[in-house]
């Protein structure tokens, strides 16, 4: 399919972590007419996110992290309830996830099916998020999780009921766009 957008500019205002650009483009609209527009672009690379399940025990995985975003946006102590989620590295969004989860949670899954991708602020972040599910069991659970220390993460490891998290959504206890997303997806599907 041909696009309407010519990228006429693109600057580059922070690269001091990931890349805040500036682009500017020419849109040709519905009516003919060509239009120059303006907007930045936060890059961060892709991301994954999982939830993990358990069928007997109707329970799930989250993890309990600071997000300094969330802290100066209202969250009176930036700890914020979320699946367990990465960036994606060079390789492809399954190993990702896969190492992910051992860092994060201390689960080794085996099964992990995709389930959808989903750009999660297309306003403003380029990032698309892969979803997956794995299910879990006792027996998996091989190390303490936590995240990496040398990268400053500090990760809490939660086993919640899937009705008692139901429920956190309802209340605001979780309030994470992805977390929110697999935790509907479990329940569209029956599978808790
Ligand atoms: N020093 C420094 N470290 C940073 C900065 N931004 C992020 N980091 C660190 O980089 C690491 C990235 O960890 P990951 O587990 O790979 O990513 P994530 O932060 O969990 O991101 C996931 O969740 C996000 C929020 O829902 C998603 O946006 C993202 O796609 C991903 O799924 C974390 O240790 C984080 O603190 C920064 O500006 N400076
Ligand atoms: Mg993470």
């Amino acid at each position: 399919m041909q696009s309407n957008v010519k990228i006429l500019k693109t600057e580059i205002l922070s690269d001091n972590w990931y890349i805040l650009k500036k682009i500017t483009y020419e849109y040709l609209k519905g009516d003919g007419k060509k239009q120059v527009q303006t907007r930045e672009a936060y890059d961060r690379g892709n991301g994954a996110t999982i939830l993990l399940y358990n069928r007997e025990q109707k329970t799930i995985i989250l993890t309990r992290q600071f997000r300094l975003p969330t802290f100066i946006n209202g969250n009176e102590t930036g700890m914020l309830i979320e699946a367990c989620a990465g960036l994606l590295d060079k390789d492809n969004a399954i190993d990702c996830i896969r190492r992910e989860t051992e860092e994060e949670t201390g689960y080794k899954v085996t099964n992990i099916t995709k389930v959808l991708e989903a750009y999660m602020s297309p306003g403003s972040v380029t990032e698309m998020l892969s979803f997956f599910i794995a299910e879990y069991t006792n027996e998996m659970k091989i190390t303490a999780g936590g995240g990496l220390e040398h990268e400053g993460e500090n990760i809490e490891v939660l086993e919640l009921f899937f009705d008692d998290a139901l429920r956190m959504m309802e209340t605001g206890e979780i309030k994470d766009g992805k977390t929110i997303i697999l935790l509907q997806y479990l329940r569209l599907k029956n599978l808790l």
